[in-house]
């Protein structure tokens, strides 16, 4: 079982790594673009995770715990899903949230911090599935650093739209990044995937 971690208390993955520094300088981000992911969103997350035999799931943006409880409910039953947030107190509610739909408490490794600084402390080419719900404008670093630790045949799966089209820059300069991104690498399998807000699935060859 791998423990719940929190700043400062632990090592995380990689040997030697430690999550002191975490939550940086700056106090929580909300990203207002929206809040929760929908039911055919979560529906997708669970049938990707499900497909995939999840045992390890890596979450950007916990927020209250609503994909969380999707990613869960498709995972195999041993599965583990590490959700990093920056705000400790909405990582909170999620916690209760998920006991209180009887989610067991080893399933979950909630971490508190920047996922810009987490994300490169987790062990590369070990998790199924990656989802990112935080920060549209970081998508394209959150690609750098989410891809790696797949390994082959896993998924990192980005939330909102990925129509340039639909933003003000710099949010659109981002998306344009991260498509570019995806495109010039060829082990990068994508489908875009019109549920709720959208969804950019990418596999990893
Ligand atoms: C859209 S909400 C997530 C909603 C959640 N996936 C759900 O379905 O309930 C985005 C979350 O990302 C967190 N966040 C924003 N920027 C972040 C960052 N750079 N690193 C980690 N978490 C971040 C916010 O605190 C917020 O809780």
């Amino acid at each position: 079982m791998i423990p719940e971690t929190s700043i400062g208390t632990g090592p995380l993955d990689r040997p030697g790594s430690m999550l002191g520094d975490a939550r940086g300088s700056i106090g929580p981000v909300t990203d207002p673009a929206h809040d929760t992911i929908d039911a055919s969103v979560g529906a997708a997350l669970r049938f990707l995770a499900t497909v995939l035999r999840a045992k390890s799931v890596v979450e950007v943006g916990s927020g209250t715990g609503a994909s969380a409880s999707w990613l869960l409910s498709g995972m195999v039953p041993e599965g583990v899903l590490t959700s990093i947030d920056v705000d400790a107190s909405a990582q909170h509610i999620a916690r209760e949230a998920l006991a209180a739909q009887g989610v067991a408490r080893g399933r979950t490794r909630f971490i508190a911090g920047l996922a810009e600084r987490v994300l490169p402390k987790l062990t590369e080419d070990a998790y199924d599935l990656v989802f990112v719900d935080a920060m549209p404008s970081r998508y394209p670093m959150f690609l750098e650093l989410g891809a790696p630790l797949l390994r082959p045949g896993g998924a990192i799966v980005f939330a909102g739209p990925v129509d340039a089209t639909q933003h003000q820059e710099p949010r659109a300069q981002a998306v344009r990044e991260l498509i570019r991104a995806v495109r010039a690498d060829e082990s990068l399998v994508p489908v875009a995937l019109p549920v709720g807000d959208g969804l950019l699935a990418i596999a990893r060859s």
